[in-house]
């Protein structure tokens, strides 16, 4: 088993070839290939249950039960659905949980900043609302100063405009730090809206990918838009003409 995990890469921000995942026998992930470039957006969509969060498990490092080559830089961070804060910590604390020595209560606060939560430093986590959460769990990331920012689903549980929001705030940090992105949706419009490349996931594998050659920030309204968004949601196997 030639398993190649978390060597620092240069060329790519994620370079995957032949890999596979099998949960009793059956195999998730099939020979897959990808590559990121350093600074890159990429969105992946998929139907359920066709592996997006086990190939972002296996990413983070969280998943090392593996064949073939699986290359991310050292420095990456991951966000899930669910933003995961410990109720018993501080937010302060919360976005420091984890890194290595006696890190400064300043980074956090620098962080929370970055994420519009400057006031909230010193609150306790069952007193955020779940978009505040989901941007702690985003500051507890960046504090990482990843390279590779792993997204799954972060604003799946969000209401509409808070989703919205979430959604610009986090097109504005990739923008201003230059880090790649992985971001698992279900959602095509986020996808084409952030996204420089989407790719869609059928039967273990990238069966489909496109690139999103529009300016931003980027029109929903714009009939560029909307013929992506059809041409994605075909590829998925969504009927659009009954929507
Ligand atoms: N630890 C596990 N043990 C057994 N099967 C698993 C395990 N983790 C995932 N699977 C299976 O692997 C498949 C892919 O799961 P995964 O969570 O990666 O899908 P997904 O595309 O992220 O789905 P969704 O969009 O619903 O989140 C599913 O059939 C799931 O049941």
């Amino acid at each position: 088993m030639a398993t190649d995990v978390h060597r620092p890469v240069t060329r790519h921000a994620v370079h995957v070839e032949g890999l596979t995942r099998s949960f009793d026998g059956r195999a998730v992930i099939d020979d897959l290939r990808l590559d990121i470039a350093p600074g890159e957006f990429v969105a992946l969509l998929g139907r359920s249950g066709c592996g997006k969060s086990t190939l972002l498990r296996i990413l983070a490092g969280l998943d090392r039960d593996i064949t073939g080559t699986a290359l991310v830089p050292r420095r990456r961070a991951v966000t899930f659905q669910a933003p995961r804060l410990m109720p018993w910590k501080k937010v302060w604390r919360n976005v420091l949980l984890g890194l290595p020595g006696r890190p400064e209560r300043s980074l956090a606060e620098r962080a929370l900043d970055e994420v519009g939560l400057g006031h909230r430093v010193d609150a306790w986590p069952k007193t955020l609302s779940g978009g505040e959460a989901q941007r702690v769990s985003l500051a507890r990331a960046l504090v990482r100063e990843p390279e590779l920012l792993l997204l799954d689903e972060p604003f799946d549980a969000l209401d509409a405009l808070s989703r919205v929001k979430a959604q610009r705030l986090v097109g504005e940090l990739w923008q201003r730090r230059g880090c790649a992105v992985l971001l698992v949706t279900h959602d095509v419009e986020e996808a084409v809206l952030l996204a420089d490349r989407v790719l869609v996931m059928t039967g273990g594998r990238i069966a489909h990918e496109q690139r999103i050659d529009l300016d931003r920030p980027r029109e929903i309204t714009d009939p560029r838009f909307a013929a992506l968004r059809a041409r994605l949601l075909e590829r998925l196997g969504v009927d659009t003409a009954a929507a």
